[in-house]
């Protein structure tokens, strides 16, 4: 025995076999790790389209979103890539000339088919949701509104994308998509944050969704969502006709009958706290009446002379006059005896929320301040206003005092927000460049983009991996050199003693 290890002491292969199998371990290590870099590195980035038209009541945008194709059901990862104006009013305004509304799409189409990679078009899904323009068309005229859908049909078909529908969404669906859009874009979803109440004002309607802290007492106005793992019991509520274009029909609509009560003139002199001191325009009497919103009135006149004297209190007193508040059945309402539990939480408003107390500079103020501003701006004479801004259409121009009296008073008396809890509101735009709005939210829940689970993740990033695959393998390396000096000494020690 004590022959043999000397033998293997002695051994004059010893040292570069040592050698040999070091710079094979170290070859072996480098390998290891270049194929594991390699192999992970992530591929070039492919993306995929979607394509919205959100049809409303005044006029149609045209949406395009972009993901990374292997990215789909993270959360936050859609992204708003071009939005397109439909150039003039809304489609349910082609109700006597149906082939007009798929035609006026064809301008915001073609800019689809540029911008969007043509090897992704035929997989590129394309849906159209009517808002409440479209709901009071087929209110009125039923087979009217199904011609304009057909026609928009046609049109949509003629492109090289997916075509997946053109119908009229319900405001529950109007408000629901509008809430996850903001929630998904600010990545609230797969996060145990609060999440963002939504508040959407268009021409013809308005939304109100949240979670509330309170029981829902009517099923009408209860949404459950399951997304990313987690139970959502929404609220929400879409008031047909409350849209700010309706409600200024509804609030002249009043002011008409009670002057045509009083005035023997012809026209009628409707004054009106609402539009500047100064203002003075002629309107007919058909122009007020022609929705399903109102019942229609025997006025004998035809045309109306609209005659502003800017007064803001004045004008809040007429705009609450649109919203009835005497009756209420459950244990509170907002307003037109539709239940509502307290607002709760942090709220986005949106759409013309924004356009209007943008316009006012008005997103970013107390309630005080606002009402303050807002008067002011109010009795600002019309001709002072026309001046200073003269870019500015001025059938837009006159309206934006009711407007800013109209979210005030809806905000305030309409759905219970107080001083208090105001700066709980933030009029946006955008968030983290996508529009806020239904589209994207529609599209995320049609192209089941949001899982009701959440997704499976990796245990670490990827440059985690690799950072943790280099020192792991070097921390063995080291290792094993340092068993190979303690075999080294241990053999040396082994080889003094038995000489
Ligand atoms: N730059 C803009 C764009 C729209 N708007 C208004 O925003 C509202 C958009 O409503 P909409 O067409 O989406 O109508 P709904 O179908 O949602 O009721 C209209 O009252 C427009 O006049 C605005 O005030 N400023
Ligand atoms: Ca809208």
């Amino acid at each position: 025995m004590d022959e043999q290890e000397e033998v293997k002491v002695k051994n004059p292969w010893h040292r570069p076999v040592l050698i040999f199998l070091t710079v094979f371990i170290i070859l072996g290590i480098v390998i290891m790790v270049s194929i594991s870099v390699v192999q992970n590195k992530p591929l070039p980035k492919k993306y995929k389209y979607g394509i919205v038209l959100d049809a409303g009541s005044s006029h149609t945008s045209v949406f395009i979103y972009e993901w990374p194709a292997e990215k789909e059901n993270n959360t936050g990862m859609v992204r708003q890539i071009h939005t397109c104006n439909v150039k003039g009013k809304g489609i349910s305004s082609y109700n006597a000339n149906p082939d007009g509304a798929g035609k006026s799409l064809q301008e915001c189409m073609v800019e689809a088919k540029q911008k969007i990679p043509a090897y992704r078009h035929s997989e590129t899904p394309v849906y159209l949701g009517a808002t409440a323009g479209m709901r009071l068309l087929k209110m009125e005229d039923e087979t009217a509104s199904e011609k304009v859908l057909a026609s928009v049909e046609h049109s949509l078909k003629t492109y090289p994308f997916s075509y997946q529908g053109a119908r009229i969404i319900s405001g529950q669906e109007e408000g629901a998509f509008g809430w996850i859009t903001v929630n998904y874009l600010n990545q609230n979803l797969n996060k145990p944050t609060g999440t963002l109440g939504a508040l959407d004002l268009g021409g013809a309607s308005t939304q109100i969704t949240f979670i509330p802290q309170q029981e829902i007492e009517s099923g009408d106005n209860s949404i459950d969502f399951r997304l990313y793992g987690n139970d959502y019991h929404l609220y929400t509520h879409s008031f047909l006709c409350y849209g700010k274009d309706q409600a200024l029909k509804l609030s002249l609509s009043k002011k008409l009958v009670s002057a045509h009560a009083a005035s023997k003139t012809d026209p009628i002199e409707v004054r009106d706290p609402c539009f500047h001191p100064g203002y003075n325009f002629t309107r007919t009497v058909q122009s007020i009446f022609d929705t399903p919103c109102m019942k229609a009135v025997n006025i004998s006149s035809g045309i109306i002379s609209h005659v502003g004297f800017g007064d803001w209190s004045q004008c809040q007193q007429s705009i609450r006059k649109v919203f009835n508040t005497s009756r209420c059945a459950y244990s509170k309402c907002s307003f037109n005896e539709v239940f509502q539990p307290s607002v709760y939480g942090k709220f986005g408003a949106f759409s013309a929320f924004f356009f209007v107390m943008d316009f006012l500079n008005l997103t970013s103020d107390s309630l005080a301040i606002t009402k303050q501003k807002l008067e002011k701006y109010c009795s600002t004479p019309w001709k002072k206003i026309v001046e200073n801004y003269p870019l500015v259409k001025e059938k837009y121009l006159s309206e934006y005092c009711f407007s800013g009296t109209y979210i005030l008073t809806l905000l305030e008396d309409g759905y219970n927000f107080t001083s208090e809890n105001w700066q709980d509101i933030s009029f946006l735009k955008k968030i983290k460049g996508s529009d806020a709005g239904w589209t994207l939210g529609y599209m995320l829940n049609l192209t089941n983009m949001i899982p009701a689970e959440a997704p499976d993740t990796r245990l670490m990033p990827y440059g985690g991996y690799v950072t943790f695959m280099i020192f792991f393998t070097l921390f063995i390396f080291v290792l094993f050199l340092l068993a190979c000096l303690y075999f080294r000494q241990s053999t040396r020690k082994a080889q003094k003693g038995i000489i």
